[in-house]
């Protein structure tokens, strides 16, 4: 009840967000509109909320900068990551993504747009999760497990690098959901019960030179949402990830020293569609290679995720039915993987 009327305000600017007529606006305003906002995660956190509220409201992407994760470690993880990638087939294919959907998933194996794509995206990717002992009881849910590392001897370093991204990226995946729960006039520390501990998934990317052609179904990946809470992504240089915005494709440029933050399918859900999980693709225009590393960062696997009170009532039903975090990551990576080996229900096996 205390939270009843907080989310009436935010409702109400997201319907005059839309209804506003886009052509109708002065340039500077369809710029402001369109830009993916720039976020100092130095600022106050009050400040910083706010911030992220109309990001939320708006594109459902933005770039934070200082954000503490050490621009070293970056550097070093890109490398690592080049490196990995560069490994012989035959070892990658040992790494090939198992029953946890962890490990290799080869060039054109995912279709993240099936219903468009004439081919599979023109990467290969690998998934990295938290790490779970096989003896844990934890490892009986699904996507839960032991990841498959290459041999150190082949990869030195490697596996702490990662390691420590893995840990620098989650404390930073918890400053953004207190920043997300103030954002939404809730307690900061209203999601991190959901997070008690997060799923994970390090996906470190590899693009080919192939250059994308959306007439004929060929994308570096094709249009997608991201299906869990907070997507931290890390990118090279080289341009290709754009966004869905106002009926076009708008592009969201690499920035030095930034991470590039997008909104999952559960923020949505949560939010009743106030808050956005954007489509968004990746599109080779120049022939270059292109890496980047992707940080899923969700509710744990039976977490149940629904509308919030506050963000709905009579006149704005619940837009979807409640999930948890675990099912709708299964009926995604079942639905797009076309090496997906695993469970598609959520049941805990014995
Ligand atoms: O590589 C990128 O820029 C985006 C990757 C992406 O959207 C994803 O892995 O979900
Ligand atoms: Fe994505």
């Amino acid at each position: 009840m205390l939270l009843h009327g907080l989310c009436k305000p935010l409702l109400r600017s997201s319907e005059q967000y839309a209804k506003k007529n886009y052509k109708a606006l002065r340039i500077d305003e369809r710029r402001k509109m369109e830009a993916v906002p720039v976020i100092n995660m130095a600022l106050a956190e009050g400040d910083a909320a706010k911030l992220v509220r109309d990001a939320c409201m708006g594109p459902g992407f933005f770039y934070v900068e200082n954000h503490g994760v050490d621009s070293q470690l970056i550097n070093e993880t890109f490398s690592q990551t080049k490196k990995l990638f560069s490994l012989p087939l035959e070892e990658k294919k040992r790494l090939l993504a198992d029953k946890n959907n962890r490990g290799w998933t080869p060039y054109q194996e995912e279709t993240l747009d099936p219903a468009v794509q004439k081919q599979g995206d023109t990467k290969e990717g690998f998934y990295f999760g938290r790490e779970v002992p096989a003896d844990s009881p934890e490892a009986l849910k699904p996507l839960h497990g032991p990841n498959q590392w290459p041999e150190e001897s082949l990869m030195p370093g490697l596996r702490d690098t990662y390691q420590q991204y893995f840990e620098e990226l989650r404390a930073l995946g918890m400053r953004l959901l207190r920043l997300l729960a103030l954002a939404l006039d809730l307690p900061p520390l209203y999601f991190h019960p959901y997070f008690e501990p997060p799923m994970i998934m390090l996906r470190p990317l590899h693009y080919s030179g192939v250059i994308s052609d959306p007439g004929e179904g060929i994308f570096g990946a094709g249009a997608h949402t991201d299906y869990g809470m907070l997507t931290i992504l890390a990118t090279d240089e080289v341009p290709g990830l754009q966004i869905r915005q106002n009926g076009k494709w708008t592009h969201v440029s690499p920035r030095n020293g930034a991470f590039i933050i997008n909104l999952g399918d559960m923020v949505e859900r949560w939010t009743n569609g106030s808050f956005k999980s954007t489509l968004h693709r990746v599109i080779n225009t120049t022939g270059s290679e292109r890496y980047s590393i992707a940080y899923f960062f969700e509710p744990c696997f039976d977490a149940v995720v629904e509308c919030l009170p506050q963000c709905c009532g009579g006149d704005n039903p619940p837009r979807y039915p409640p999930t948890t975090a675990g099912q709708h990551l299964l009926d995604k990576y079942a639905a797009t993987h076309a090496g997906y080996t695993g469970p598609t229900t959520a049941t805990i096996v014995m």
